[in-house]
């Protein structure tokens, strides 16, 4: 049906939707063409909607196919993370020891002279110069408490310099009730609130429950953009209406200037909501829902928390140890209450309330607590096992494999970094591996991306690497195959790479240089090339059919 609004230029009657967005009417192309330099700014194929569980969230308005940027944003505001050592105010590098140059205005230190002008320094500048003292910052290369509150201090800055943009960070979620008392509040009220006080001798100037909004609006909406070591954070608006799915249809990135990018993992139809996975969507659910009520006050329950199973993928089966039994066992349920908790969070009491986990086959029941310590001595093995070694991985998966299921958490963490390392031990690379280490490395890259389509099918920075992983050791299988059955049998292998290689530039695509995903999309396309001009050659050698 076609719907009548308004033409946003005449407010006269209108049938004629912008087709990119659907949320503004025109009567005419006319009056569509005068709009679009202001419209061009807020077209995206999605609108806010609201509902009581969600608060806000984002629709799509037309059918988005994977790959589409949805939306493509500058910051709001930036700033250090709470924790940080000494960084650039300006362009947030890590600062050395004698290689600062200080604001002439406020003492604060810098990288260079042009960012001491940068408007992002303007608020702590402002309040720093007020003080009537200039700040010396002297140790370097650990957290400094005088950067936990510059960020808040930034949004804070706002009120009384910027009213269309502290609007928009009032109207960002903060979860203050949900906050107060928690071991982060307390924080955040001594180390935040106290601090701007009495540092900056603003007491009076903010109250308590200004600072402690801007400090929620910076945990529920915050982003830490990974362009650098350390990461800083960006308060953006409209990206900020997303909500959260295990199972996401978004994925989320950054450009190298900064903005983010809002691009589709998977083909969405029109009128879906548009989501993206708040928290690590390679973690167990446990791990996920409690991370997501303790950071972001809300119980998930979406499609994959909901099955027990997590999409028939067994992601948290533990193997039924019953004589001559195959089965697994699951808990009846991850969706039970976990808010209540978070205010003052115990390891005691953290585990699920569940009392028992059945085995599908057999039906015999073990109780929770034997799961969850059985999970906790798992872990501790993982957390001292060694780094970069492929052996202890392969111990690892050995040993657990006869506890849990091949695709639990636990396994495919420890198959992603082996199927990963593989290859890199030594400088010759691939060449160097075993035949068997080979095989291996194609069937994990080839088991976890299946994984990742079904559970995290926005994921694509995950499995991009993993199809340049495997198309590198699918290339390598091929020369080695070629040896043996001479070079024709090449061409086989290497159409197989191309075509794994020209997926894993495709979910790459947009990732930026200064991640080592987009140097993996820059080498992709180099590879492709390179690839392109064998596959020729290779064709051409081709005896022609009679
Ligand atoms: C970044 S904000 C998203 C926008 C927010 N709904 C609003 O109205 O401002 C994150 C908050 O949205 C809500 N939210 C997001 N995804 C959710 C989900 N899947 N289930 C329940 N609440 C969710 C939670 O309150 C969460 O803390």
């Amino acid at each position: 049906m076609v719907s009548q609004g308004a033409c946003i230029i005449c407010l006269s009657p209108a049938l004629q939707k912008c087709s990119g967005c659907q949320n503004v009417h025109y009567c005419s192309k006319e009056h569509q063409k005068q709009d679009w330099k202001q419209h061009k700014f807020q077209c995206t194929p999605a609108r806010v909607k609201e509902d009581e569980k969600l608060g806000r969230y984002l629709e799509a308005t037309r059918d988005i196919k994977a790959g589409d940027i949805l939306l493509k944003e500058k910051p709001l505001i930036t700033g250090p993370t709470q924790v940080t050592p000494p960084v650039c105010l300006g362009c947030y590098k890590l600062l050395e020891e004698g290689k600062t140059v200080t604001c002439e205005l406020c003492g604060w230190p810098f990288c260079s002279q042009d960012c001491t002008a940068r408007k992002e320094h303007e608020p702590e500048c402002h309040y720093t110069e007020k003080r009537g003292e200039k700040v010396n910052i002297t140790t370097f290369g650990a957290p400094h408490p005088n950067y936990q509150c510059i960020t808040v201090l930034r949004c804070l800055y706002q009120r009384d310099h910027d009213e269309k943009l502290w609007a928009k960070l009032q109207a960002l979620q903060s979860h203050c009730d949900d906050r107060r008392d928690t071991d982060k509040w307390n924080n955040d009220k001594k180390m935040v609130a106290e601090f701007i006080w009495n540092f900056f001798k603003l007491e009076g100037v903010f109250s308590e429950e200004e600072i402690m909004k801007c400090c929620g609006i910076l945990q529920i909406n915050g982003h830490e953009v990974p362009l650098l070591e350390p990461e800083y954070v960006a308060l953006f608006d409209r990206i900020s209406m997303v909500e959260h799915n295990c199972r996401a249809n978004c994925n989320k990135s950054f450009t190298s200037n900064g903005d983010i990018i809002l691009v589709a993992g998977v083909n969405i139809p029109s009128g879906s909501h548009i989501s993206v996975c708040y928290t690590d969507p390679m973690w167990g659910t446990e791990a996920r829902r409690h991370h997501l009520a303790d950071s972001k006050f809300f119980e998930c329950s979406c499609e994959r928390c909901s099955d027990v199973t997590e999409l028939g993928t067994m992601y948290s089966a533990i193997k039924c140890k019953k004589k001559n039994c195959k089965g697994y066992l699951l808990p009846e349920t991850f969706i039970l209450p976990i808010l209540h908790k978070t205010k003052n969070p115990n390891p005691e009491n953290r585990n699920l309330d569940n009392k028992f986990w059945k085995c599908e086959t057999c039906k015999d029941s073990v109780s929770d607590a034997i799961i969850q310590q059985l999970l906790q001595d798992i872990g501790r093995e993982l957390s001292i096992m060694p780094k970069e070694d492929p052996e202890a991985c392969e111990r690892f998966i050995g040993h657990c494999g006869s506890y849990l299921h091949p695709s639990h958490f636990y396994m495919t963490d420890v198959s992603m970094a082996l199927a990963q390392m593989i290859g890199q031990e030594v400088e010759q690379g691939l060449a160097m591996v075993t035949d068997d280490r080979l095989l291996l490395k194609t069937q994990l890259c080839r088991k976890i991306t299946d994984l990742l389509e079904i559970l995290a099918p926005a994921e694509t920075r995950l499995r991009g690497t993993l199809l340049f992983e495997m198309h590198a050791a699918i290339a390598e299988t091929g020369r080695r195959q070629s040896l043996i059955d001479g070079p024709m049998t090449l061409l086989g292998y290497v159409s197989e790479s191309r075509r794994i290689l020209s997926e894993a530039a495709r979910l790459l695509r947009h990732e930026p240089p200064e991640l080592p995903e987009g140097r993996l999309s820059r080498q992709a396309k180099i590879n492709l090339l390179q690839m392109d001009d064998l596959i020729k050659s290779l064709s051409a050698a081709l005896p022609s059919p009679l």
